[in-house]
């Protein structure tokens, strides 16, 4: 049964989504006006990960993570630049994007909030409308931190002083905690119209918008980095749930601790970052993955070449023993019988897989899960290596095929379909082999050629004796 930790409330819980079998996931996205670095990457692949092990869990996930395209650091990157705002927002957009693709990460919708400027306004209105918005003198619109009873809750911090929202000191304000839900048209800067004249949205209220555009007004799991929490998932919160007016609006915040170097956060805004592309280019991304999967989601990640090393080796090793593994289910040279040695491995296995679904179960704890990773390495260079034993090694293939479903660094290796005969039914395999015979009667060889080379590929040989075909299921 798997636990999480929630943020709102500091408690562990028992995982239980709003719709038994659906997961709705949002996770902030960066704001792009410089390179993806390995500190968004900390945040990323630790949210895949948790995709990927809800989905082997057996749930079926929408994961939505938005594209922050208009802010004042993107509108300052381009003053400097002296390019327009549009080139800078696209240039890291495409960075961020394919450097996903590089680290194996797939999000089902990654909307970008310049696209979504209609449905930024016709949330604030009904702010407004209700009572938790007012608009100021100049045309921007403020959220009223004081209408909303629950603010702090997530933070767990109920000191008005402290709820300074790092907009500098704006007079117009009723409170200097109300925060901006839209800001008004400042000469030279990118505009939208609205009901309270020119302005751009504020950064909070998007994800609320975009969020539930996509995923309803109810959340399963909402994340991010825990730099996040305050003030800009507290303000998300008081948005969405003044808006919808039900209480929670989302089930489970969960946090990333950050990814430092020197000790410090790496951030764009401090200058220390190293860029995805140069880590990618060094280490690789499935080096960089297991690094960022081998610690607890909520502990820091110093940066450290030692362990990136170390993950390195964790490769080396996997990569190198799946490789052995495949080379020999295809080479069919075992037997299946199992002798008392054979058995003791399997066993062994069998408590290894469960325990590494029991550390994962237990709040995705991802330093315990990967010591298993390890003990597999050692188990079969100890005890599977020089066994003879199908049943066995194809075991070690599926406990392999399992947890790299939540790494993702051996897609390329483990390309061999055990069960390829359930997804072709000897039927339609006749049927094939039919039409291929009236097509040879037809002398259209080609095309008979064709199909027979098809098969091949996906395992299915095609045995021709004079005017009659038998076919052999391989593993190839
Ligand atoms: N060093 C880090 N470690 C872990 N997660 C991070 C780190 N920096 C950013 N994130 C996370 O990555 C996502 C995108 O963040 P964002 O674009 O704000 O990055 P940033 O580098 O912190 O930028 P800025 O310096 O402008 O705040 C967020 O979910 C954020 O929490
Ligand atoms: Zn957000």
């Amino acid at each position: 049964m798997l636990r999480i930790q929630n943020t709102y409330g500091k408690k562990v819980e028992i995982f239980n989504p709003w719709n038994e079998s659906i997961v709705n996931m949002y996770v902030c996205g960066p704001t792009v006006y410089d390179y993806t670095h390995i500190g968004h990457a900390r945040t990323f692949v630790v949210f895949d990960a948790i995709k990927r092990y809800l989905s082997l869990k057996g749930y079926n996930i929408v994961y939505v993570q938005n594209i922050t395209d208009i802010d004042d650091k993107i509108i300052n990157r381009a003053k400097e630049k002296n390019v327009p705002w549009q080139e800078i927002a696209n240039t890291y957009a495409i960075d961020y994007l394919n450097n996903l693709n590089k680290l194996n990460i797939k999000i089902d919708i990654h909307p970008r909030v310049t696209n979504h400027i209609n449905e930024i306004i016709n949330f604030i209105q009904n702010l407004i409308d209700k009572g938790y918005a007012y608009v100021s003198q100049s045309g921007s619109v403020y959220f009223s931190v004081d209408k909303y009873p629950n603010y702090g809750r997530l933070s767990n911090n109920f000191n008005k002083a402290y709820w300074n929202q790092g907009e500098g000191i704006v007079s117009e304000k009723k409170n200097p905690y109300d925060f901006a839900l839209w800001k008004s048209y400042k000469e030279g800067e990118p505009y939208w119209e609205s009901p309270w004249g020119k302005g751009r949205p504020g950064w909070h209220i998007e994800c609320s918008v975009m969020s539930s555009r996509y995923l309803g007004n109810k959340i399963d799991i909402h994340g991010g980095g825990s730099d996040l929490i305050f003030p800009h998932h507290e303000n998300e919160i008081a948005q969405s749930e003044a808006y919808f007016g039900s209480s929670p609006w989302v089930k489970y915040w969960l946090h990333t601790s950050m990814l430092t170097i020197k000790g410090e956060k790496m951030s764009k805004s401090l200058g220390n970052i190293i860029s995805l592309n140069d880590a990618i280019n060094t280490w690789g991304s499935n080096v960089l993955r297991l690094w960022l999967l081998s610690s607890h989601y909520r502990a820091i990640i110093e940066y450290s070449e030692q362990s990136l090393n170390q993950a390195k080796r964790l490769y080396e090793r996997l990569n190198a023993l799946s490789q052995e593994i495949v080379k020999r289910l295809k080479k069919e040279e075992y037997t299946s019988y199992m002798n008392n040695d054979d058995l003791e491995a399997f066993n062994n296995l069998k408590e290894l897989i469960s325990k590494w679904h029991d550390a994962m179960d237990n709040d995705f704890n991802m330093s315990e899960a990967i010591r298993y990773v390890w003990d597999l390495t050692d188990l079969y260079y100890k005890k599977i290596q020089n066994s003879e034993s199908y049943a066995l090694i194809s075991y070690t293939y599926k406990v392999l095929q399992d947890m790299n479903k939540v790494y993702g660094v051996l897609d390329d290796v483990l390309t061999l379909d055990l069960h390829i005969e359930k997804n072709l039914t000897p039927e339609l395999i006749d049927l094939i082999l039919e039409v291929r015979k009236q097509l040879r009667e037809n002398k259209l060889y080609d095309l008979a050629d064709q199909i027979r080379s098809k098969l091949s590929s996906i395992g299915v040989k095609i045995i021709d004796k004079g005017n009659k075909s038998d076919y052999l299921i391989t593993n190839e």
